[in-house]
């Protein structure tokens, strides 16, 4: 699978080059023989008109040397220098054998690739109010990338998430690509014949919207210009569908503050609370004298903390690299049963780390002076990297079930390196808590899931927002409470009733 990390599309770019430089020589090669071909022609063809010019063309056959190379050239020239290169073409079967060999080598992406890209641009056109108009101009958020979309990519996307049932979203793209056919340099009758086509979709689109008259209207459009289009069968296909009741799908209550949040908006509150201030801390551990933590608390109970910092750029380099030599996997989703499933939930793909390393080593050690927490209890940092609208939904990082005696306990806490920085989007944020960061290469984020009752604190509700642009890498640890009994030990009265009121 590719669209799902940046990583993964190397290889299709890479994939594109190999069919770029194979298509380059292929026609170099075809050019070439098409040139001798050429030659060869214009040769016979002089010879050939000689011949037939002469005043007596019976004296001229009549000629031993003359027939023979008339017989000859029919019964071998022409074949052979001719007919069988152009009808079994060498070059053309090394071309279409090196394609195939290339799909082996790197994989090719099919259908469903091309679906989950699709996906990801609704999800951030969704969640960042990005209008496929602006998309299309390549302007996002404000900031233009020089990579404007042409009408039939608009077109692929309509159609795409026609088929994913994203029929506003496919109207607005279908809208988009009539609109950029109708500037194109396409030829006069093409123009209309294309818009035909988006039309068919538009008018469907509609009809599922359950604006039955204006897919009608549209239909019309099409047959007035092209009476045997097959907007015939549709208009009969529609017209035979009972209307039923579009249900609209209701969007959960959290998705309004994950939205807003995104976008680097806090919601609005009912008392400001003190501002919370940036700090120095050389005191945690002996460790931190010469370079003090630089603290950035975010959130007051629960606590969340930033630490800036952490991971200097060639260490986050050198995890990556081991990352790098492990297979990626797309991210599973714990579901029913404790089965991993892959949902739209979570976009990326991820791998474990041992803490074996010189610098996995360092990590394993910077998150035991800064939680406080025995890495005994820690699982493997789970390195994950974020695709074309990567996302992962509000969740907790607990379980919060009756856990098997092997887990070690629940996860007590989270502590999220940040591995690069996002150009565009890709804030973690914390729906119940008002609080939304944005990445920082080389940050810790750090809080605790469990109160010290060790009941789970429904407000460390968190998301990774979809990336709009660029590439988000991070490096999870979870810590499970486990081997922390004398780290942070119970208190005497449970603090648990706190997030009694976040449940859902
Ligand atoms: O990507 C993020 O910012 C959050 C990731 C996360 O919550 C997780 O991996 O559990
Ligand atoms: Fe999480």
């Amino acid at each position: 699978e590719f669209y799902s990390s940046v990583d993964s599309m190397h290889e299709l770019a890479q994939v594109e080059e190999e069919l770029l430089n194979a298509t380059r020589s292929y026609l170099e090669s075809q050019q070439k023989q098409l040139d001798f071909y050429r030659r060869y022609v214009e040769q016979l063809k002089r010879e050939h008109e000689w011949a037939t010019t002469q005043s007596k063309l019976d004296e001229y056959l009549g000629h031993p040397l003359h027939a023979f190379r008339l017989i000859k050239r029919l019964v071998q020239d022409w074949d052979a220098l001719i007919l069988e290169p152009i009808v079994d073409n060498d070059a053309r079967e090394e071309f279409s054998a090196h394609v195939e060999a290339l799909g082996t080598v790197f994989g090719y992406p099919d259908q469903s690739e091309l679906q989950g890209a699709v996906k990801g641009l609704a999800r951030l056109q969704a969640v960042y109010n990005l209008t496929a108009s602006h998309l299309a101009d390549g302007v996002i958020n404000g900031v233009s990338y020089g990579s404007d979309l042409r009408w039939r990519e608009c077109y692929e996307i309509g159609v795409q998430l026609f088929d994913l049932g994203e029929y506003q979203r496919s109207l607005e793209w279908l809208q988009v690509a009539v609109m950029l056919l109708q500037n194109s340099p396409e030829k006069e009758e093409d123009v209309e014949h294309y818009l035909s086509d988006i039309r068919e979709y538009a008018s469907m689109a509609n009809f599922e919207l359950g604006n039955p008259k204006k897919a009608g209207i549209l239909l019309n459009q099409i047959l007035e210009s092209q009476p045997t289009h097959s907007a015939q069968q549709t208009r009969k296909y529609l017209e035979s569908r009972a209307l039923g009741k579009i249900d609209q799908e209701t969007n959960p209550t959290w998705l309004a503050n994950y939205t807003m949040l995104c976008q680097g908006r806090r919601l609005p509150e009912e008392r400001s609370a003190d501002p919370l201030k940036c700090y120095l801390d050389g005191k945690r551990h002996a460790y931190f004298t010469l370079a003090p933590l630089q603290v950035e608390p975010v959130h007051l109970d629960p606590d969340i903390n930033v630490y800036h910092g952490m991971l200097s750029a060639n260490q986050i380099l050198s995890i990556l690299d081991e990352a790098e030599k492990m297979q990626m996997f797309r991210s599973a989703v714990s579901g029913n049963g404790g089965n991993s499933t892959v949902k739209d939930l979570r976009v990326s793909q991820q791998t474990w780390l041992d803490y074996k390393s010189a610098v996995m080593k360092s990590v394993g050690r910077i998150n035991e002076l800064v939680s406080g927490f025995d890495m005994a209890g820690a699982e493997y940092m789970q390195v994950a990297n974020y695709g074309v609208g990567g996302q992962y939904e509000p969740h907790p990082d607990y379980f919060g079930v009756n856990l098997p005696v092997e887990f070690k306990g629940d996860r007590i806490s989270t502590s999220m390196f940040y591995l690069s920085d996002v150009e565009q989007g890709g804030y973690t944020v914390f729906p119940k808590l008002n609080v939304f960061l944005p990445p920082v290469s080389g940050a810790l984020v750090m809080w605790h899931n469990l109160h010290r009752s060790l009941d789970v604190d429904a407000r460390t509700l968190h998301a990774g927002c979809p990336v709009i642009v660029g590439s988000k890498r991070i490096g999870n640890i979870w810590v499970h409470s486990g081997y922390q009994e004398f780290r942070r030990p119970c208190h005497l009265t449970s603090d648990s009733y706190k997030s009694a009121g976040y449940q859902n």
